[in-house]
């Protein structure tokens, strides 16, 4: 739960080729799915290589208080007694989701068909984002859904009591309430259809499928239509977790833009819903390779090798990979920097209702450090001053904003002076093992 804490001031200096190998954390996705889609199988789902990040160790005790039994054995391997769908118990305290949007909104969505309440909070940022996308397709169930103002956290859900599926065409490029819909029609009778104009992350669907849901995916015209089946007993699976693509995107960045570097970062997913950052990196120029591809549990894998890129040049990058690289743009942002010419990032509204208005947070950190940032509602530029042309020497808001923290950590790594944040305490919700990493390949980073 970040934002409940001290906060950490963090400086990141220049620093000399980053060498090594660097083993990020589990997928922060699909490990909210692996806990929720266990919490509602009948019997034992075993788990490896969970992301251990606060987010997702608050979705485990949110799942523990809705009566499943999750156990840590250590090492990222988690088992899960669930209680098959339609089972939740109703909590008895406040969920508190931290810092997490994909947790309080997948979980309202699993518990709205259920005849049970519960209420949910989060800290200073969580508290701040807009519900109503996924309270008002809840609705539709049957559910209901009293918070805030501006339907803001804290928020109870009373669940319905007779669920009805729901046909429901999703307003914004969301995964999270693709997914919030989706685990709502678990336990209503019939056929629940979502259509998403725009592809998003499809972890959901695919884990819905490996449970033994009926689920089908069709790309239409009018977007992809899926249609799940209620109702159906979930079977528990054993999950090996692939690696965080939206966290290799940190060591994958710094070792473009320090001189000298050369990174094997290994066992990274490649799902093409979330591998935008890697083609937008690759057509600016950045010498990164993808190595050993294969697949694993069902999503496609590979080891990625970044070498320090003193060419990468200023793109535009098209409007509608957004969704597949959502989480990446404020560490392109810094690679945007690092080029020659102007990039462009169109089509990226959703920036401004993640943890921190994301735009707004890199472009005031990006302008104290020397860069030039232009901003409209849905899009941003970046004028790039070259590699190693960033000044550097300012401090950054993180806004309580994991992506935004670490992103200014890597943009120091290349900057002609240190680049410091006011609070790093938000990097332990998605990759808690940043710092260590960072420094074991060379970067010199430290708490201030
Ligand atoms: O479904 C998910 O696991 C996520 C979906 C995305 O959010 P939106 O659904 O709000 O785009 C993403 O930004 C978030 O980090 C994780
Ligand atoms: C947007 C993010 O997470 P969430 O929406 O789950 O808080 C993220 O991790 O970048």
């Amino acid at each position: 739960m970040s934002g409940h804490g001290t906060p950490i001031p963090m400086t990141s200096h220049p620093c000399g080729p980053l060498t090594g190998t660097a083993e990020v954390p589990g997928d922060k996705s699909i490990s909210h799915r692996s806990l929720i889609l266990g919490a509602m199988a009948v019997g034992e789902t075993r788990i490896s290589g969970l992301l251990e990040g606060e987010d997702v160790l608050d979705t485990a005790k949110a799942m523990r208080a809705f009566g499943a039994e999750v156990i840590s054995h250590g090492n990222g391997e988690w088992t899960v007694h669930g209680v098959g769908v339609g089972g939740f118990a109703e909590p008895d305290q406040v969920i508190d989701c931290g810092n997490s949007g994909t947790g309080v909104r997948l979980i309202m969505g699993a518990m709205a068909t259920s005849p049970i309440s519960a209420t949910f909070t989060g800290d200073a940022s969580l508290n701040k984002r807009p519900m109503a996308r996924v309270t008002d397709p809840l609705a539709l169930f049957g559910a209901q859904a009293v918070g805030r103002s501006g339907g803001r956290l804290p928020m109870t859900i009373v669940g319905a009591a007779d669920p009805v599926p729901v046909w429901y065409e999703v307003p914004v490029p969301s995964a999270q309430v693709k997914s919030a819909v989706l685990l709502a029609g678990l336990n209503a009778p019939g056929k629940t259809v979502v259509i998403e104009k725009e592809a998003t992350r499809d972890h959901s669907e695919r884990m819905l499928a490996g449970f033994g849901a009926e689920i089908t995916v069709e790309d239409t015209d009018e977007g992809r239509v899926i249609t799940l089946t209620g109702r159906p007993e979930l079977k528990p699976q054993v999950i090996a977790v692939p690696r965080d693509p939206s966290s290799a995107a940190f060591p994958v960045c710094a070792a473009l833009i320090t001189p000298g570097s050369d990174v094997l970062v290994p066992g990274i997913g490649l799902n093409p819903t979330r591998a935008g950052l890697f083609t937008t990196l690759r057509e600016m120029g950045a010498d990164l390779t993808y190595e050993n591809m294969r697949e694993e549990g069902g999503e496609p894998v590979a080891d990625l090798r970044a070498r320090y890129s003193p060419d990468m040049k200023g793109i535009d990058v098209p409007p509608e990979r957004a969704a597949s690289m959502i989480d990446e743009y404020p560490v392109l942002s810094v690679i945007a920097a690092n080029a020659t010419g102007k990039t462009m990032m169109g089509g990226v509204k959703e920036l401004r209702v993640k943890e921190s208005d994301r735009i707004d947070a890199m472009a005031r950190g990006l302008r104290a450090n020397g860069v030039t940032v232009d901003e409209g509602d849905d899009w941003w530029s970046v004028d790039g001053l070259g590699i190693g042309g960033v000044p550097g020497g300012g401090t950054c808001e993180s806004f309580l904003d994991h992506r935004i923290a670490m992103s200014f950590m890597v943009m120091g790594m290349g900057a002609q002076q240190a680049v410091s944040v006011d609070d790093g305490s938000p990097i332990a919700t998605s990759f808690p093992i940043f710092e260590p990493l960072m420094k074991g390949l060379g970067a010199k980073v430290e708490r201030t």
